[in-house]
């Protein structure tokens, strides 16, 4: 391919690289951020590099565009290098039922807190979420406050005691997964990446290139800012797509010191999809407005036979499923279907008076108990598509359903959770029916519309690339907010969330 005409932006971005100052590069959607990466690296070859990618398949691209002083990594595989191969025979290996987990930890009883039961087997899963929590922090120690809020018991004093009881247990995980000798618990590697991250390592490089770094796992964080002292620091990404607060991931953009420049000159999409997010941008409180490129128009229309539909949440997502293969269409689901698969079957036995062991709804004894707690209480908000759905359709035909979906590569549509699409595009995109309005206030007034909920829908409506139908998000025609000059009023509180929920985490990536 012939070199690119770098745009007066990237042109920008190499030259404040080679005057030597730390640059924070806030890079739109489709804007070219690895080939700017790419010029960026190009343009010094006398100095080795480090590129450290969000993920594998993201390094593995990169490994192949960048110069050969470039070495590409993620932060794990740093980690791993280093520290990570002495936990190499911990890897991998059977399951370890929840019940041996307990035992291993010498967990024998049960805690019942304001009516709440945690049976031993929980206690014992949440020790182990603890301590990966700990081990995503830049703390040294752990603390009550890595101990995650569960679903049906949030309220602070039920998960005072809670943390108090499972503090002992996720220090004993700790010392047995930190320790390549140990024989208890399997390792992860968000725990050798906190065993590097302890160590204070020195990366030795003349310049990091971060990318996604709107998203940064604190203990990389950390390290990164070791760095400081001896090597030059790129920060690329996009603070309006930053969507795993709730994994405890952090913008680390926003207030970084050093020369802050932007890219705005989308090369995916044309100049209405461009205006259609320069819509969404001001609500995620980002200064970002993209230009849309004359030679890639996007039509934005209703889509009949998209090639991608994307939706808020897995409940959302299984009745697009559904709704697609009853339209006679193959369809796949980014990420496989696994995940709605358990919570079907969890849904099954809590209506049959069974209780669940899943780690999303074992607190509940009852189909009622879910829900009441999804209509009712605001941390359940987002579980109600999918409660919903279940009491609409029953379980079984969610199960068959699941049983049906297909590969990306042979399906009509790819149905996909906006987390599961980061990073993604598809020729025609619809955005799927549960990007709901905010509910109105007190007055009757349309919501607000919140930061994190304005930075998902910027993400979805931006992965399209020839057509983009805004489905579900069509409200925003009518809210105030959608002219952001018509609304004077001041931001609202956030609706509180439970913390890095196993419900979210079904989302990722
Ligand atoms: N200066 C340029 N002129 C023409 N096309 C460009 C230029 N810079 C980038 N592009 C094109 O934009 C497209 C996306 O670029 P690239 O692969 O670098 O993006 P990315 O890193 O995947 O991320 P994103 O698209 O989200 O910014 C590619 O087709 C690339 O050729």
């Amino acid at each position: 391919m012939p070199p690119l005409t770098p745009t007066d932006e990237q042109q920008a971005a190499v030259t404040a690289f080679t005057s030597g100052s730390d640059l924070v590069l806030q890079a739109g959607a489709g804007t070219g951020k690895t080939s700017t990466l790419e010029l960026v690296a190009a343009s010094d070859l006398s100095r080795r590099g480090l590129y450290i990618a969000f993920n594998r398949a993201i390094k593995e691209a990169a490994a192949h565009r960048f110069p050969t002083r470039v070495k590409c990594s993620t932060g794990h595989g740093l980690a791993y290098g280093v520290v990570g191969n002495r936990y190499r025979h911990r890897f991998g290996g059977a399951r370890v039922p929840a019940w041996k987990t307990a035992e291993l930890l010498g967990l024998s009883q049960k805690l019942t807190v304001n009516g709440r039961v945690f049976e031993h087997t929980s206690l014992a899963y949440i020790a182990k979420q603890t301590v990966l929590r700990f081990c995503q922090s830049a703390d040294k120690d752990l603390d009550p406050k890595h101990v995650p809020l569960q679903r049906g018991a949030e309220s602070p004093d039920i998960h005072r005691v809670l943390a108090a009881t499972v503090l002992p247990y996720a220090q004993r995980a700790w010392n047995d997964v930190k320790d390549p000798a140990g024989t208890k618990l399997k390792v992860e590697h968000d725990h050798y990446l906190k065993v590097w991250q302890l160590t204070d390592p020195q990366i030795p490089t003349d310049y990091i290139l971060l990318d996604e770094a709107q998203d940064t796992n604190p203990a990389l964080e950390y390290v990164l800012k070791l760095q400081r002292a001896h090597a030059q620091i790129v920060l690329v990404g996009d603070s309006a797509q930053q969507i795993y607060t709730w994994r405890g991931a952090r913008d680390i953009m926003s207030d970084y010191d050093g020369t802050h420049l932007t890219l705005t000159q989308s090369f995916r999409f044309g100049p209405d999809l461009a205006s259609e997010a320069n819509r969404w941008l001001p609500l995620t409180r980002s200064s970002l407005r993209l230009t849309g490129h004359p030679a890639t128009p996007t039509r934005l229309e209703e889509v009949k036979n998209p090639d991608a539909v994307l939706c808020r949440t897995n409940g959302g997502a299984m009745a697009e499923v559904l709704h697609q293969m009853e339209a006679g269409r193959r369809v796949a689901m980014a990420g496989g279907g696994s995940a709605l698969r358990s919570l079907a079957v969890a849904a099954q036995d809590l209506k049959n008076g069974r209780g669940t062991r899943h780690p999303e709804l074992y607190l509940f004894r009852s189909w009622g108990e879910v829900q009441d707690y999804a209509e009712n209480d605001p941390a359940g908000a987002d579980l109600l598509p999918w409660v919903e759905l279940v009491d609409e359709l029953g379980t079984e035909a969610v199960l068959t359903a699941v049983d049906q979906l297909g590969s990306e590569d042979t399906a009509d549509v790819t149905v996909s959770t906006v987390h599961k699409a980061k990073g993604r595009e598809w020729s025609a995109v619809r955005i799927g029916e549960d990007f709901t309005a905010p509910e109105e206030d007190e007055l009757g007034r349309p919501g607000r519309i919140m930061p994190g909920e304005a930075r998902l829908a910027y993400v979805a409506i931006t992965r399209a690339r020839h057509q983009l139908d805004i489905g579900g998000l069509a409200w925003i025609n009518e809210h105030p907010q959608g002219d952001p000059a018509a609304d004077p009023r001041p931001p609202a509180l956030p609706t509180p969330r439970p913390q890095a929920s196993a419900w979210d985490r079904l989302s990722q990536p």
